[in-house]
């Protein structure tokens, strides 16, 4: 399979021994994950697994039990989650979470704001400089919508677009911030097979382009399979299995914890 990461590519995330308890329930157990730069790799499992806690851990919204995870070198446990999004890493949610009576260009220029250039009493006194700096944010916004071929909607508000558009909208505003590392959680949810394609070239595309490194929790095992060179295998909180989609496929305890759960999309 293509892939633009290499055994010496340098190491962007290190995750070990992360753990998360909720109460009683470890959510997360001794979660280790590596990711080198350039790759796209999965993380599935069945409903319950641990994916998303995984992924809050990550971006700050949730601290870890225990555990370290390394960005780029530094343990960012503990960090506030804009500091971690300000060192460069963006995702998505599974539920989408754009503004839904704001425009396509205000919910991407939205994400330009702490680079704005200029003060609350700027904008507030609407001084020449927040007007030059509020034009700019604009031209950056619509250059960058039309890399995703959102430029010709960028008026439209959000909650009217369908749902495949959204995610791109979605996906483009979380690579407004420049990161680094992405994490796309169920990004696939809720697409018809038109829109999943698309989704699938859209996301080869913004690795290549953003020069990016990409985690994907997805149960379209179409889409896991179809693109991902990595996948991890989440259950009960644990990692099961690691390999590549086809050793994943053909592995006994990943069809079991699948099967067992009564999902028969996994194989
Ligand atoms: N804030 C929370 N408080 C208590 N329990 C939680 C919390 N967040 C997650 N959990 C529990 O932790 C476990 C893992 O949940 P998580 O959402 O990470 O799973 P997942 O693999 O992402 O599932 P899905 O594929 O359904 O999204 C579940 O049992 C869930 O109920």
């Amino acid at each position: 399979m293509e892939t633009s990461a290499t055994s010496t590519s340098p190491t962007v995330l290190e995750i070990r021994g992360l753990t998360k308890f909720f109460g009683g329930l470890a959510a997360v157990r001794n979660f280790d994950l590596t990711l080198k730069h350039g790759e796209l790799v999965g993380l599935i499992g069945p409903n319950g697994a641990g994916k998303t806690t995984v992924f809050n851990m990550i971006t700050g919204l949730y601290v870890p039990t225990s555990g370290e995870i390394f960005f780029n070198g530094t343990n960012i446990v503990g960090l506030e989650p804009h500091e971690i999004t300000r060192m460069g890493i963006a995702r998505t949610f599974q539920n989408i979470r754009l503004f839904p009576n704001l425009t396509v260009l205000d919910n991407v220029r939205i994400a330009y704001h702490p680079h704005c250039g200029y003060t609350l009493s700027d904008g507030l006194l609407r001084t020449s400089r927040f007007n030059i700096k509020e034009k700019e944010l604009t031209e950056q916004a619509l250059d960058f919508l039309s890399i995703f071929q959102l430029d010709r909607i960028y008026n439209e508000t959000a909650k009217n677009l369908p749902y495949g558009e959204q995610r791109r909208v979605e996906i483009a505003r979380a690579l407004a911030c420049n990161p680094k590392l992405l994490l796309l959680d169920e990004p696939a949810a809720g697409m018809n097979p038109r829109e999943i394609i698309e989704l699938m070239d859209l996301i080869h595309f913004i690795r290549e382009r953003f020069n990016l490194t990409i985690l994907l929790i997805e149960h379209q095992m179409r889409v896991v399979m179809g693109i991902c060179e990595w996948i991890t295998v989440m259950d009960f909180g644990q990692v099961i299995a690691r390999g590549t989609p086809k050793e994943i496929q053909e592995n006994p305890l990943v069809i079991e914890a699948y099967l067992g759960k009564g999902v028969t999309h996994a194989a």
